[in-house]
Order: C-alpha cells, then structure tokens, then sequence
C-alpha cells in the first residue's frame, strides 16, 4: 500500500480484515517499524485516532511524533497562489513537505468547514500532503472519508461471525452540524462484504449517490430496524442541503424500544457519542462500542504494517 485515504487503496481490503484480526492475536510479533517515525498531524480534536494509532505504531516498534497543528503549528494557508499578507502564517505545501522530512509515514487528520460542499468534497487539504509530503500518507479522518475508522467497523463485524448480517446504518439526532466523512467510508467498506445494507434516515439525509449505489434507502426508522442484526448510528448533516440543519419531526434517539424491533442487534458507534441524544444510556451500555474502539489499534496497525512492508 502506498497511502491509505480510501477502500480503493487497498488491492484486497477485505484482507486486511484478516491481517488485522491476526495481529489482535500477536501485536507485538512483527518489530518491522524499528528506527522507523510516524508523524501525526492533527487540524482537529481526537482521542482514538490519537491513541489507537500511536499504539499500532508503538506495538510495531516505531517512534511516534504528534502535531497539534491547529493548536501548536503556525495558522495554515490553504489555498494555492494565495497572497498571505493577512493572518495566515504558513503555507500547507511548505508545512506539509517540511514535516514529511522528519517521518517515514505521516498521518492527517481534517475534518470539513462544512461551508462548501464544492470546497469539502474536493479534499484539497489531504491532496496537498499527498501533493507535497516526500512520504506516504494515511488519512486519520478527511473531509469525506474515515478509513481507519471503518476498516475497525469491518473488523469488528468479522468478529460477530453473522452470514450476511442486516446492517442499518442509522442516522441519529445531534446538537451540532456533523461531518459525512463516517458514513460515507462505512457505506464505501461495508460493501467489500456480504452483509445487506439499508441506510435510514430522515428526508434530505440522504449521502452523496457515489456511496449509496447499491445501499436500500428507508425514511422510517422502524421499518429499517425490523430483523437487522447491527444498528450502526451517526449523525451527519445533509449532503443535498449543504451545511444546513433540516427540520426532522420524528424522533431518531436510537432507544431500547427500537432495538428491540432488530434480531437481537448489535449497537455500533464511532465514538464519541453524545449520550441521549444520539442514543440512550441503555442502549449505549449494552452495545459493542468499546469492542470497535479497541479494534482502532489493529486498523491502524495493519495499515502501518502494509506500507512499511513496501517501503523495504
Ligand atoms: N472521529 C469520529 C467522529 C468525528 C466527528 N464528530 C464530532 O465532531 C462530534 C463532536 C460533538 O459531539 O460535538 C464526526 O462526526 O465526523
Ligand atoms: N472515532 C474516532 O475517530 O474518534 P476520535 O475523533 O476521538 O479520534
């Protein structure tokens, strides 16, 4: 693998779920990251892209470097041919290739401004370090996708062992505007298995047609949970209605009441999760979200190992 920004990065994803569940067992038997840096850029917040993937490294025996660049770094300039006289400081194609000389792998994460769908879709900050890093790059969550994140989804729906699993990906209610970036790459995985796909959500939520090609749409919450054996919730603003909050009447707080319509499903979350509002206590308590957290660290621990294994 030469970078990891989607599925089509990869020959044989579906591999990697393998390979993956394969260093769960042995994480520590392959030291191929020995005197080898991974660099971690961060323009937003994280936890388990922090911790998840600087503990893949560590289990390989690489050093790690974080940069919390929106916080520690200069203010960044996006845009090409800009005139920097305002507050601006540095350019990312300098920042980028910079950074990229003291690592041998460098991760970004940039979330969307959720402003232009043009602008957000065009994912001009990841190209830039495409564009301009001397190493490879693995995405930690861009503006459209989350790779990581779902190839640690896949893995932990490997683990439940269920032939040609129902799987609803379920929008859910949230105070603030979000990204497509999870949902989108989950419907780009999912479909790498056998599992049937049904996206619900309210009207106007519908994703961009490129990730929903093939994946049933369902409006009514309900009907989509009957006999599904995973609930995959996220909140996500509208593709269609860009960075608008749309009126939605029903009530999409993922409840007991709800699941108890699935065939004994399973409740799958990114994290973090805001509690009662996305889905209840309840629900949340009795779900395998902690199982797919922890599958963070072999995503990324496989995706390290693969372009470690090409850099030799
Ligand atoms: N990396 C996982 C999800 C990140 C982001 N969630 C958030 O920003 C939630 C923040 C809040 O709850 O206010 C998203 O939806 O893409
Ligand atoms: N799920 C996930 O990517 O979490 P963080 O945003 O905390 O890294």
């Amino acid at each position: 693998m030469q970078q990891f920004l989607s599925v089509s990065d990869s020959e044989d994803p579906g591999s990697l779920v393998k390979k993956a569940l394969a260093l769960k067992k042995d994480p520590f038997g392959n030291q191929i990251g020995k005197n080898k840096t991974l660099g971690l850029v961060f323009f937003n917040p994280s936890l388990r892209t922090r911790m998840s993937t600087q503990k893949a490294a560590m289990n390989l025996g690489m050093n790690v470097m974080v940069m919390n660049i929106d916080k520690d770094g200069w203010k960044i300039e996006t845009h090409d041919g800009a005139i920097m006289d305002g507050d601006n400081q540095e350019h990312i194609k300098d920042a980028a290739r910079v950074m990229s000389q003291y690592v041998d792998v460098l991760g970004v994460r940039t979330f969307p401004a959720l402003k232009s769908r043009e602008e957000d879709y065009s994912e001009n900050v990841i190209n830039q370090f495409v564009k301009h890093s001397e190493v490879p790059i693995i995405s930690l969550e861009s503006a459209t996708r989350h790779p990581l994140q779902s190839l640690a989804d896949l893995i932990t729906i490997e683990e439940l062992g269920i032939k040609k699993p129902k799987v609803v990906l379920s929008w859910a209610p949230h105070p603030r505007i979000l990204p497509q970036a999870v949902s989108n790459s989950f419907l780009e995985w999912i479909k790498i298995t056998d599992a049937e796909v049904t996206l619900a959500c309210p009207e106007g939520y519908e994703l961009d047609d490129q990730f929903i090609d093939g994946v049933t749409i369902c409006h009514d919450q309900d009907k989509a949970f009957e006999g599904a054996d995973i609930i995959y919730a996220k909140n996500w603003s509208s593709y269609h209605h860009y960075g608008q909050r749309l009126e939605v009447k029903q009530d999409w707080t993922i409840t007991s009441d709800k699941m108890a319509l699935t065939n004994n499903g399973k409740f799958m979350h990114c994290l973090p999760i805001r509690r009662n509002v996305v889905a209840t206590d309840e629900v949340i308590d009795h779900s395998i979200v902690y199982q797919q957290a922890k599958n963070r660290e072999f995503s990324a621990q496989v995706v390290l190992l693969e372009i470690l294994e090409r850099m030799k």
